[in-house]
């Protein structure tokens, strides 16, 4: 019997899952690895820990499915998207950390941009916001920040690449330099429309073509994994953004169809199909994916913080020793006790998009306790979901009437069934929530032959539980206004 192996390379961990012809898990290895913080606001990995750690995990992951690497039949790759990585073409070596999607050192160059006059432009173009999330302005700032580094790109080099790239690179033992549209589609200088780089941004930027990688479709065989790795050579057939990938594990292919993940941020795509929908209102317009010769859209809001924030409490106050403590710590009062919490610990992102906005707790009282705070963080997470839900019903004109959900805090009963409170609708968690992984095996799996075609994926789908909505909509609409007026408050902080 064969499987298939998904390397999914997370902000803050790496994880390897081997899965069978069912979709179901066989073994599952996560590694967390150390996340760098130079400045306030600036956040890095050090692209050697992602590559040693998701290489250790993918083993482990075969030894405790206890199969053979020639068991393998493709390995599916999915990733943090955004983050920076450049590298040495000859030694392989980065020439500087990766520099993380949720950093914001680049604001200043985004600002330039916008004041002139370049939103409308880029818009069209890639499909995106000027923000500091892209990788555009941070391969700029490594080339105009690191000595030596913009002769050598104009050479060719030194090379660019999402985490996705860095980790075919290094699997196939330096050979393969290659992206898909999905990961493309997130760096800001990727034309959606024409499938190409885009030399006036290009130009723009100041960023030589010859440092950037191929763009291939999302389900494809790119190469084979270096031998001296696993003893075989295995076929790297899938690759597309964690977030894209979850769209295609939840199975949502036709247009109209909705995901949210849950994990350090929120990510909410919907497909969109062939067409590329623009918004109005501050999503995106994005690839899904590249597959069978054509490529499919969808429309995302980004939230930067919600798992994240809970990470915070357990480690930057330290008021919960784990992420599963919240659950009970909530729901051990009747409600919020007035208390609000927003995240916004790198600005906001969709529908805001206010790289000055920092966090804020209000409402506190003398009787506010660490329940409260703890409910009001998770709560967090739920209003952000609404705030990108209304906006996405919105642009695209489609009533959303379910949502699924994926991602580590669905595990979270209390949350998920705030959530279904707070937007009005049912949220639909599958059996296997670890969907972004299952995502990249489909697309790797498709690529081989391991499945037949789409619709046999969609028939693996499974529903664990369905949380219908029970709160009363006067409370619901009251609490979302108090959430908007919280939000107002938080918006500009870092520019007074
Ligand atoms: N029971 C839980 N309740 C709330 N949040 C949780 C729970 N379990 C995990 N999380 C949060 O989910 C995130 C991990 O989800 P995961 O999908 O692994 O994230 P990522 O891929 O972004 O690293 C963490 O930020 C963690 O704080
Ligand atoms: O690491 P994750 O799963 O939170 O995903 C990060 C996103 O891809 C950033 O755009």
């Amino acid at each position: 019997m064969k499987y298939v192996l998904s390397l999914d390379q997370g902000t803050t961990s790496s994880r390897a899952i081997v899965f069978d012809e069912k979709g179901n898990v066989v073994s599952k290895v996560n590694k967390e690895f150390r996340q760098i913080y130079p400045k306030p606001g600036w956040v890095e990995h050090d692209p050697m820990e992602i590559w040693e750690s998701q290489i250790e995990v993918a083993k482990k992951a075969i030894e405790e499915a206890g199969i053979k690497p020639q068991d393998i039949a493709a390995i599916g790759i999915t990733n943090q998207r955004e983050t920076t990585i450049v590298w040495d073409k000859n030694t392989g070596k980065p020439v500087y950390n990766a520099i993380v999607w949720q950093c914001r050192r680049t604001a200043p160059i985004c600002d330039e941009l916008k004041e002139k006059g370049y939103s409308e432009f880029i818009r069209e173009r890639t499909g995106l916001v000027i923000d500091a999330y892209f990788s555009g302005t941070k391969i700029k700032w490594i080339l105009d920040n690191v000595e030596g580094v913009r002769e050598k790109a104009e050479k060719g080099e030194v090379l660019f690449g999402t985490v996705d790239t860095w980790l075919i690179w290094n699997l196939t033992g330096g050979r393969v330099h290659v992206t898909d549209y999905s990961n493309a589609s997130r760096t800001m200088i990727f034309n959606i429309h024409k499938l190409d780089w885009d030399d006036e941004i290009l130009e723009l930027l100041n960023i030589p073509r010859a440092m950037l990688p191929q763009v291939m479709p999302s389900s494809h065989v790119y190469g084979y994994t270096a031998k001296d790795i696993f003893g075989v050579e295995i076929p790297i057939a899938g690759d597309a953004g964690d977030q894209q990938a979850a769209l295609f594990g939840q199975a949502c292919f036709q247009p109209g169809m909705l995901k949210n993940t849950y994990g350090t941020g929120c990510f909410l795509l919907m497909n969109t199909g062939e067409k590329a929908f623009e918004s109005k209102s501050g999503l995106l317009t994005t690839i899904a994916w590249g597959i069978n010769g054509k490529v499919y859209y969808a429309l995302e809001g980004s939230i930067f913080i919600t798992g994240a924030a809970v990470q915070w409490l357990r480690d930057g106050l330290r008021i919960i020793s784990n992420a599963a403590e919240t659950e009970e710590l909530a729901t051990k009062v009747p409600d919020n006790g007035g208390v609000f919490f927003v995240p916004a610990f790198v600005g906001l992102g969709a529908p805001y998009w206010d790289m000055y906005a920092r966090g804020l707790i209000i409402g506190i009282t003398r009787g506010t306790t660490r329940e409260h705070i703890v409910r009001a963080v998770l709560e967090s997470i739920a209003y952000q979901t609404r705030d990108v839900v209304e906006v996405m019903e919105k642009d695209s004109d489609i009533k959303v009437e379910t949502l699924r959900v994926d991602g580590g805090a669905v595990v979270n009963n209390f949350l998920m069934q705030f959530q279904a409170d707070i937007l009005g609708i049912p949220v639909e968690r599958p059996v296997v929530n670890e969907t972004t992984a299952l995502g990249a095996a489909y697309l790797a799996g498709l690529a081989v032959g391991y499945w037949k075609d789409q619709e046999e994926i969609a028939s693996l789908w499974q529903l664990d539980r369905r949380f219908e909505p029970s709160m009363n909509s006067e409370e619901r609409e009251r609490l979302y206004s108090k959430w908007k007026e919280a939000v107002s408050r938080s918006l500009g902080w870092e520019k007074r």
